[in-house]
This record gives C-alpha cells, sequence and structure tokens, in this order.
C-alpha cells in the first residue's frame, strides 16, 4: 500500500508534449481510473509509473522516493497490458508462477499465492492446460493472476478487459474489486469506458490532451463535472451543452428565456461578468406536450431499450433528452422543462464551472 506522486510531470516525444505538466497525486490502496479519449496520454501516464518511460521534466515519486531515475525492475509494480501475451509453451500454473519462480521465491510460498490467486480467479481445474486451449476471458484472467501473485505494492493495468466480451466484462470488473478489496495494493487502471470507470474507480483522473481535467469520485466526475470536457465526455448520451445569455434573473437562448431560482440568481450574477455557457444531461430534461415556459422541435427517436433518446432542436441547437416512451410527434413542437437543481453553468472562456449552489457540496471539489 504505497503512494505515487506526479509533480509538474512532463513527457515528450521529440517535439511533441503528451503529458503537459501533471500534478496528482494517487493515494495508498486506492483503485485511481485514468479516463480520457484515445490519445489524451493515460498509458503514457501508466508507463511512466511503471518506470517503462523515462520523464522529460519533473519529479514522481513513490513511497516517499523520487523515482524518476529508479529502473522498473526495482519499483515493485506488476503490470497487466490489453496484449497481455502468455508463454504458449507453458501450462496456466507455469505461467502463473513464473516470475515468482524466477526470483526464487520458496516453493511453499509460491504454491499458497498460486492457490489463491486460482481460486479468486476461478481458475481451478485449468492449471494444466496451455493458454491455446483457453477461452479470451479465461487467459485474461491468467494475466491477472500472473500479476496478482507477485504481491507487487503497484498493480497497473492498461485496458485490461477490453478483449472481453461484455458479459465477461462485467464479471471480470468484479472480481477485480474484490481482488483488490482484499490485496488493496495501489491501482492504477487504464481506460477509455466510462462504465469501466465508473464501476472499478475510487476515483477518476480524466485527462485530454496530457493535461488533468478533473480528479474525484466517480459520483462527482458524473454529477458535478468541473468543466464543459468533462460534462460532455462522461454519460451517454453527452451532456447538453448550449449558449444562453443571463439577463435580471432569467436565463435566455434566443427568443426564449426562463427564471432562475434565487439561490442560482445570485451565483450567475456573481458570474455575469464572463459569458456563459449551459449544460443539462438528457436525463435531467423533461419533455410534455402541456404548455411550458421553454420548446423544442422533435428530430428523431432512437431506442436504447430501457428507455428512448429524443434528438431534437432548441434555439437551433442540438438537444438531447431521455424519455421512457417513443410517442413524440416528429417534426412537431414538444415543451421542455429542465431538472433545475441538475443544471450546469460553465464560464464560456475558461469552460470551467461557476459552481454548484443547489446540490451537494464536495470537499474534494472546489468551486471553480
Ligand atoms: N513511443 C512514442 N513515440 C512517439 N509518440 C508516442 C509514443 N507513444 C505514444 N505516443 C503519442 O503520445 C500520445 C499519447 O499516447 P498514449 O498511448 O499515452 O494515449 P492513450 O490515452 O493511452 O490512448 P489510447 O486510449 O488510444 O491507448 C499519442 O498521440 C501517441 O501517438
Amino acid at each position: 500500500m504505497k503512494e505515487i506522486h506526479f509533480e509538474d510531470v512532463k513527457k515528450n516525444y521529440g517535439q511533441t508534449e503528451v503529458v503537459k505538466g501533471l500534478n496528482l497525486t494517487i493515494e495508498k490502496g486506492e483503485r485511481l481510473i485514468l479516463l480520457g479519449p484515445s490519445g489524451c496520454g493515460k498509458s503514457t501516464t501508466l508507463r511512466l509509473i511503471a518506470g517503462l518511460e523515462e520523464i522529460s521534466s519533473g519529479k514522481l515519486i513513490m513511497d516517499g522516493k523520487v523515482v524518476n531515475n529508479i529502473p522498473s525492475g526495482k519499483r515493485n509494480v506488476a503490470m497487466v497490458f490489453q496484449n497481455y501475451a502468455l508463454y504458449p509453451h507453458m501450462t496456466v500454473k507455469q505461467n502463473i508462477t513464473y516470475a515468482l519462480r524466477m526470483k526464487k521465491v520458496p516453493k511453499k510460498e509460491i504454491e499458497l499465492r498460486l492457490e489463491d490467486a486460482l481460486k479468486m480467479l476461478q481458475l481451478n481445474g485449468l492449471e494444466e492446460r496451455l493458454p491455446k486451449d483457453l477461452s479470451g476471458g479465461q487467459r485474461q484472467r491468467v494475466a491477472l493472476a500472473r500479476a496478482i501473485v507477485k504481491q507487487a505494492d503497484y498493480f497497473l493495468l492498461d485496458e485490461p478487459l477490453s478483449n472481453l466480451d461484455a458479459q465477461l466484462r462485467v464479471s471480470a470488473r468484479k472480481e477485480l474489486v474484490n481482488i483488490h478489496e482484499k490485496y488493496k495494493q495501489t491501482i492504477v487502471y487504464v481506460t477509455h469506458d466510462q462504465i469501466e470507470a465508473m464501476t472499478v474507480g475510487n476515483r477518476i483522473a480524466l485527462l485530454n490532451e496530457g493535461v488533468l481535467q478533473m480528479l474525484d469520485t466517480p459520483e462527482n466526475v458524473y454529477h458535478h463535472p468541473s468543466n464543459i470536457f468533462t460534462a460532455k465526455f462522461i454519460g451517454a448520451p453527452p451532456t447538453n451543452i448550449f449558449t444562453m445569455k443571463y439577463q435580471d434573473g432569467d436565463i435566455h437562448f434566443g427568443t426564449q428565456s426562463f427564471s432562475l431560482s434565487p439561490e442560482w440568481a445570485k451565483k450567475v450574477y456573481e458570474a455575469a461578468s464572463s459569458q456563459l455557457v449551459f449544460g443539462i444531461r438528457p436525463e435531467h430534461i423533461e419533455l410534455s406536450t402541456e404548455p411550458q415556459a421553454l420548446h423544442a422541435t422533435v428530430k428523431s427517436i432512437e431506442n436504447l431499450g430501457a428507455e428512448y433518446a429524443v434528438y431534437l432542436t432548441f434555439n437551433n441547437e442540438e438537444m438531447i433528452a431521455l424519455s421512457s416512451h417513443k410517442y413524440w410527434p416528429l417534426n412537431q413542437q414538444v415543451y421542455v422543462r429542465f431538472k433545475m437543481e441538475h443544471i450546469h453553468l460553465f464560464d464560456k472562456a475558461t469552460t470551467n464551472s461557476i459552481g454548484y449552489p443547489i446540490a451537494y457540496k464536495n470537499k474534494s471539489m472546489s468551486l471553480n
């Protein structure tokens, strides 16, 4: 159980800076998710921790020691990659215990760790099989077991479940969390899958173009996005973002407007020197045929299984709302109500949130 601390860490490949001054503390024993779009620098950040890439500037501190120049083999990390390579000529048992045998761990200790890992990952009975005789999911679990038996302080996972089908992913996620509850290593887990991030992470570090956008619990990242990027990246369908104007307690979208609650009006008044942007999640929009202050035109409807995504135009911008039914008249006007406690307002220039006057506050979320 050890802490990892990035202090203004930068990583360049030639002229390109892919990690841009990262300041991040990964607490001991937590499951920290590195999340973000393709190419944002997640894997590079993980590889810096593993010691597989050199840091260009800044400090990486692990367990209180600067490790910039410490080789990978001396960092006590275990890694699982997306393309985990099992040794094809070794059995499951040999694959799992290989590193321990190389390290001359006593035989009895190896047996104990093996037994534990086999049980935890439900690999009992497969010990003597070769990788070619396993399913993709079983191979993935062997790769996890191989990392687990090392009992390293840091467990680094790079898209470890991306080769699994949807069902196996769900059970593998649960297994992983269970394993962690037992061993409590510090886990750093790279994914671009937000469901995985939400279900596995104690906290999420959201990156974009090498810059940390938000670091917080899955709940706060979802409900209280720190900026427009976070609001749009997290959640599917994504948060609706609209241009707006604020005047005398009212929010105007073109010719349409609605009144703010006194708390919001005060907050917005304080921020009104800047231009603001309005954000609302699809599930926080109520559609109705009963007249309301705001209206939109239905463009199309998509069946998502449990509910329907209704695509609309609102003040010449696209809006997506979620609805329990599909009986909305195409190309016609419907009325719209925003659930006030769920609206987000952002400063247009900085793209940062202007805060959450109504919803709950959390100490790790500062009001920008
Ligand atoms: N060895 C390298 N040499 C040059 N550029 C690299 C190297 N490794 C990564 N990059 C670049 O650095 C950027 C970040 O890559 P990285 O693999 O960290 O992104 P990622 O967020 O993990 O993406 P993905 O989800 O697609 O794996 C990308 O633009 C990538 O092309």
